[in-house]
């Protein structure tokens, strides 16, 4: 006798971040983001894109539940936005310049608040959450620096002040800001290592940054917006000729083939003040053919 077999169904794992259709428009009536779509999937670094005012970081404040979107939708590991907030899902690095480090607040207090979603209102912390915090301090290369006030520290030492925060609070999602703003090389490098790392984790990184040089290195996709999203997607699809012409208004500049990316490809910048060499793709996938130097 044959038995029928049912084929076996693998349910799709939930994306790490999905925004469908998302629209978000201020009390002022100025639509900053118009029917925005992309989706991540868990455990990797994603650039986001955009000239000043390209809706960057409103983005990140729908994700963290500070805007509400007027139509569409955005899930975080297959959650609607409440609901991630409330198991703390949500990490967010902020902008150097959007915090007040005159505060009179230890390092390890900045931290220490990354597990203030897991106490109970009168926020005692327990052993638990003073070990959270010394390994997020650890990790980031913070620990001797946790009893410093933190208006008393460096670009790149606030930078990963907020990133362990980010640890201690044990976010799968984390938004960075600008994360490499005002830091040197040797800080970058570090921050890109964690972020490797974080992303072995099976964690998601949405990395805002104007520092498109460094986006082809380390980020293995890409979201350019501009008011809506343009491309998304792997970033060898997105970073097109087209697609970065369209985002940022022809300002592409080629260099000359003494300055070429690996493998022969032709590398271009942006004219900003990141002026590393980076390469764009001819096609999805397909590199600048190498022109004659000559
Ligand atoms: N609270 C607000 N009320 C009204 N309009 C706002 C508000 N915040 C931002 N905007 C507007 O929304 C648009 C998108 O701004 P947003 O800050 O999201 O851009 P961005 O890509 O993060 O820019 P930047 O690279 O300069 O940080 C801009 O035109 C901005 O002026």
């Amino acid at each position: 006798m044959i038995l029928a077999t049912r084929p076996k169904t693998h349910a799709e794992p939930a994306a790490g971040l999905a925004v469908e259709h998302a629209t978000v428009t201020y009390r002022n009536g100025l639509t900053a983001l118009h029917d925005a779509s992309f989706t991540i999937p868990t455990g990797t670094i994603t650039a986001l894109v955009g000239v000043n005012g390209s809706g960057k970081s409103t983005l990140f404040k729908a994700i963290m539940g500070f805007v509400p979107t007027s139509s569409g939708s955005i899930r975080v590991l297959g959650m609607g936005v409440p609901e991630a907030l409330k198991r703390n899902l949500v990490a967010y690095v902020p902008q150097s310049e959007d915090v007040d480090w005159n505060f009179p607040v230890l390092v390890e207090d900045v931290v220490m608040m990354g597990r203030y979603g897991k106490m109970n209102f009168l926020r005692m912390a327990k052993p638990a959450d003073h070990a959270a915090v010394a390994e997020a301090l650890e990790r980031v290369g913070m620990a001797d620096l946790r009893q410093r006030q933190i208006g008393e520290l460096s670009g790149g030492q606030k930078k990963r002040v907020f990133l362990a925060r980010a640890l201690a609070q044990d976010g799968r999602v984390i938004l960075l800001d600008e994360p490499f703003t005002g830091v040197d090389v040797k800080t970058e490098e570090s921050i890109i290592a964690l972020l490797r790392e974080l992303r072995d984790e099976g964690r998601v990184m949405l990395v805002s940054t104007h520092n498109l040089g460094s986006v082809p290195e380390f980020c293995d996709r890409a979201v350019l917006l501009k008011r809506t999203v343009l491309a998304a997607g792997r970033t060898r699809d997105v970073f097109t000729r087209d697609n970065l012409e369209a985002a940022f208004g022809g300002v592409l500049r080629q260099f000359d083939m003494a300055t070429l990316g690996p493998e022969g490809q032709k590398a271009c910048s942006i004219i900003s003040d990141d002026e590393r060499p980076f390469v764009v793709y001819d096609a999805p996938g397909e590199p600048l053919a190498p022109t004659d130097p000559r």
